[in-house]
């Protein structure tokens, strides 16, 4: 028998007040597995992850991570669930390594410090583990918040386009990380525009937008994004 899903969505449908954002959404994630959301800017990727972490409560359909309906505020949700979103939340007044630290330490990872140091060679921080987020650059303030990501335990991992703002060889870093994520087990739920990453990571993917919700193998889903106009 297969593991129970991590995520299970049924005709998902969201809203901000007016309008539904997309068509409905419906897919599984399972433990080992990782997942792609693909679709146009504004076609309502990113408000089906805020949905996910519990950020945006449904309009209609069912929504459960980890076998239980979403609550961001239950523990055992803060404690399996790690999100990195297309925001800058890092505390402004603690250099890169502190601010890892006490992410791993305030969920209780052991071995804290190894992990972080671990995380900022990979992460390519090492020499700026002492420097405050307002002295990076754009994509390095991006590496701590994805480096912050990894650096607490979790059984999903949630991701808003973490190629943004990545150089070449960090996106090819990341997609090594998140196939490691996903081979020892644990379940990754991303939205990207990058079908690169999307190819070398993820096992199924769904396509969101207006009309009508996909479920897409990754070859096709790829091409989508391939094909989606440029603005
Ligand atoms: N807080 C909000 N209040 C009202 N409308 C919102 C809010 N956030 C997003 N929207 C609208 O919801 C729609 C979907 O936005 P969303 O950010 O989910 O798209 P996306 O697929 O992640 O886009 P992108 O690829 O550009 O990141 C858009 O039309 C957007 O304007």
């Amino acid at each position: 028998m297969s593991a129970p899903p991590v995520i299970r969505v049924d005709d998902l449908v969201l809203s901000y007040g007016g309008e539904p954002v997309c068509a409905p959404v419906s897919f599984t994630l399972h433990p080992g597995r990782a997942l792609g959301l693909v679709g146009a800017n504004g076609s309502g990727k990113s408000t089906v992850l805020r949905a996910v972490l519990g950020l945006l409560a449904p309009v209609s359909g069912t929504l459960t991570v980890l076998g239980r309906p979403v609550d961001e505020r239950e523990r055992a949700f803060r404690a399996q669930v790690s999100s990195v979103l297309d925001d800058d939340a890092y505390f402004p007044a603690l250099t890169v390594g502190e601010h890892l630290l006490l992410t791993a330490r305030g969920h209780g990872l052991p071995d804290a410090g190894d992990v972080v140091l671990e995380l900022l060679e990979d992460f390519g921080l090492i020499d700026h583990a002492n420097v405050l987020p307002v002295a990076l650059s754009s994509g390095q303030r991006r590496r701590l918040l994805l480096a912050a990501g990894f650096a607490r335990p979790r059984r999903l991992l949630v991701l808003d386009e973490p190629e943004q703002r990545l150089d070449q060889r960090m996106r090819a870093r990341l997609a090594e990380r998140l196939r490691a994520e996903t081979a020892g087990g644990g379940a990754v739920l991303l939205a990207t525009h990058d079908p690169e990453l999307l190819e070398a990571v993820a096992h199924r993917a769904v396509l969101v937008a207006d009309d009508t919700s996909a479920r897409l193998s990754v070859a096709d889903a790829a091409r989508a994004i391939r094909a989606e106009p440029a603005r």
